[in-house]
């Protein structure tokens, strides 16, 4: 008898799919830090699948891995059932892996279609790539609503249009699992709405995506599962429609958190800041504060809402001490300078105003310094802490690691460089260096931008203290929900001007958007369902349409009223030269300095007509003098590393070399560009 059975035969059809991505027992320590442990996890083909967790506890590490940016120290990593080594991102590339970072990593004067195809060119020749390119971006903006201007140049491209470059990247080179670390960070309410249409259309299309946020309402609106890691530990992956906000929050911190602010109604006391007729004009000759007036007594927070890019940025640069400026400025009653002597950064803090700029790395920190140098910036010539040439360095090494105790950083290690913090962490840091230092007045830029919701629960808590304490708060976010729950008063900006005061209790965020649309007569104008959910594209039209309305009623009586600055369309008329017709291009300098030092630093970049070398290398640390200028012998800091990047685009190649970004006074510091590389050490800036 034949006992041969024969192997049933499996119907690729009914045959179970593998996950897109599993990793199975991933660990990675940067030196003590025990950054993943024994991590795994597995993402089905075709579904949004969101990664939360406190600052520091290892969600960027992991994505990290996965893209080929960091080694594992031990575990496996499979895509679509296969077991795949990814040593560096060109191997996740091709496993079809597309990462956009927090932060990008595009090069500011190249445009869309050369980032695009930076890397992936066909051939030495450019001209059909680039066609080639054109045809596949027009492809996707119909598929995806990815509709960016091939032919813009990045840095003249709002965030949110960078970002979509980003993800244009990825779909150009084929990825088909997309992992999105904190995209929302950095968008309007907007933007980020249009961002998670495209990716439920790419979800629609098959890919998969791993986003990484510390939003729980995203969560819950467009993931389909979510795992939650802890302390380098993943703790759970649950099924996001069994789930709720408030549990997601206890899992993530380990204990009840308070998602909504808790506090009195405000006593608000005399004007600690008075503001009369502020007026700046960029170097390009564009106004960009038209004229602003405000007033905020002591204790109280008035919220500045705003679309960004409508002066808010300049406002608090100019009250910071980073931007020169025409008007009348009064703290405590006494006349603030605008320009000139007294009126810097260090000038404007020994005035008892505390600032924590919108952008911690640009202008809130010097990342190569250690935490406990950080933490003195801008105070660092207070007599406590200066005696003559000396510092007190023991002294102030203390007192970082009592303020970082007590702003719970982690690790709580204030001799580790700002660079190897966290996001979350970093902006800890410049809020305890504020904050601390009991401020009449306090300037805060998005206090919460990527920090996790134990942290905004504290953060908001020690903003309120402030407030009750008496102090002045003037708060810049993006976040309506963050101006809606801490602010007193809501005042809204948009083209350089206060559209109108309003107070939270009694406006609602179809009101401020309306406002934040430049539209004033918000009782007459048609109030869409939900303004928020609008597109730019749609706010731009409703602010035009209802300009145009207004113009034609005032136009038998007065003269129509000048037409907003559409800043996109204006700085997109500008287009640099191609660089592919350029010898030699200067990119832009990144000209954000924290504090007032000297300059020492260059930054230049030079594209020239010849093959770019290997593979980017950073430069060993550069002789350059530390940049706080202190004749302290004592002191021992870290100069700021020189880098050299180099990136080549067919036959141009580009090197980059940098170091820690100076900034003079300049009202709008430009990103630093930075191309697609791998860094080399690991010890590195971890935001790439
Ligand atoms: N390049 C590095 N060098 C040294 N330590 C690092 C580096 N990158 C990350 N770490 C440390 O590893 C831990 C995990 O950091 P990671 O950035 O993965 O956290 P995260 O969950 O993404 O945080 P966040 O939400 O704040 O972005 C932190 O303690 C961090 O300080």
């Amino acid at each position: 008898m034949n006992t041969a059975v024969a192997a049933p035969e499996t119907d690729p059809l009914l045959a179970p799919v593998p996950p897109a991505i599993q990793l199975k027992g991933i660990s990675k320590a940067f030196g003590p830090v025990q950054a993943n442990k024994n991590i795994s996890i597995s993402v089905k083909p075709g579904t949004i699948h969101g990664i939360i967790g406190e600052n520091g506890a290892g969600k960027s590490t992991l994505m990290s891995i996965l893209y080929g940016f960091y080694k594992a120290d031990s575990g496996q990593i499979f895509v679509n059932g296969q077991e795949t080594q990814i040593p560096d991102s060109q191997a996740a590339i091709k496993a079809g892996i597309g990462m956009v970072f927090q932060h990008f990593k595009l090069v500011q004067n190249f445009t869309v279609l050369e980032n695009v195809i930076l890397g992936a060119e066909d051939g030495p020749l450019l001209r059909p790539s680039l066609n080639k390119a054109r045809g596949v971006l027009k492809q996707l903006a119909q598929e995806y609503e990815l509709n960016v201007d091939p032919d813009a140049v990045i840095e003249n491209l709002s965030v949110g249009h960078q970002q979509r470059v980003e993800i244009l990247k990825a779909l150009y080179r084929q990825a088909d699992i997309l992992i999105l670390d904190e995209p929302t960070g950095v968008l309007t309410p907007a933007e980020a709405d249009h961002l998670f249409r495209i990716l439920d259309n790419l979800r629609k299309e098959g890919k998969t995506i791993i986003l990484i946020t510390h939003k729980l309402r995203e969560i819950m609106n467009v993931t389909d599962t979510v795992s939650v890691m802890r302390r380098g530990e993943m703790t759970a992956t649950v099924q996001t429609s069994e789930t709720s906000p408030e549990r997601l929050a206890e899992m993530m911190v380990g204990r009840k958190v308070l998602l909504r602010v808790d506090k009195t109604p405000a006593k608000p006391a005399q004007p600690v800041l008075e503001v009369e007729n502020l007026r700046l004009t960029d170097d390009k000759g564009v106004e960009r504060l038209k004229g602003i007036s405000l007033e905020v007594r002591a204790g109280e927070i008035l919220g500045i809402a705003g679309v960004a890019g409508n002066g808010q940025s300049e406002l608090l640069e100019v009250l910071g001490g980073y931007a020169e400026a025409t008007g009348t400025v009064r703290v405590n009653g006494q006349p603030l300078p605008l320009s000139g002597a007294g009126s810097d950064g260090q000038s404007r803090r020994a005035r008892g105003i505390g600032h924590v700029p919108e952008d911690r790395h640009r202008a809130g920190l010097i990342m190569s310094f250690s935490a406990w140098e950080n933490t003195i910036f801008g105070y660092h010539r207070d007599p406590k802490i200066q005696t003559g040439p000396l510092m007190n360095n023991a002294g102030i090494k203390a007192e970082a690691a009592a303020k970082m105790e007590r702003f719970d950083v982690r690790p709580p290690n204030p001799n580790l460089s700002a660079r190897n913090f966290s996001g979350g962490n970093q902006q800890k840091i410049v809020l305890a260096r504020e904050i601390e230092r009991n401020p009449d007045i306090l300037l805060i830029g998005q206090p919460t931008r990527g920090v996790d919701i134990g942290a905004i629960e504290f953060i908001h808590q020690q903003i309120i203290r402030l407030r009750d304490e008496g102090k002045a708060i003037l708060l810049v976010s993006v976040e309506l929900d963050e101006i809606f729950s801490l602010s007193d008063r809501i005042a809204v900006m948009f083209d350089g001007q206060i559209m109108g005061e309003r107070l939270p209790d009694e406006t609602s965020e179809q009101e401020l958007g309306l406002l934040m649309a430049g539209i004033t007569d918000t009782a007459h104008a048609h109030m869409p369902a939900a303004p928020m959910a609008m597109t730019e594209e749609e706010l731009q039209k409703a602010a035009e349409a209802e300009a145009e309305a207004e113009a034609e009623a005032e136009a038998e009586t007065a003269p129509a009223d000048e037409t907003p600055v559409n800043e996109e369309t204006d700085a997109a008329a500008k287009k640099p030269e191609s660089a592919e017709s350029a010898d030699v291009v200067e990119l832009p300098v990144p000209e954000a300095k924290p504090f007032d030092v000297p300059d020492k630093s260059e930054t230049k970049t030079e594209i020239a007509t010849e093959k770019a070398p290997e593979a980017p290398q950073p430069a060993p640390p550069a002789p350059v003098a530390p940049s706080i200028e202190v004749s302290t012998a004592p002191v021992s800091v870290e100069a700021p590393p020189k880098v050299t990047e180099s990136i080549s685009l067919g036959s141009l190649s580009a090197t980059i070399t940098q170091s820690a970004p100076q900034r003079p006074k300049t009202p709008e510091p430009k990103p630093v560009a930075k191309p697609e590389t791998k860094q080399d050490s690991e010890e590195s800036d971890k935001d790439g």
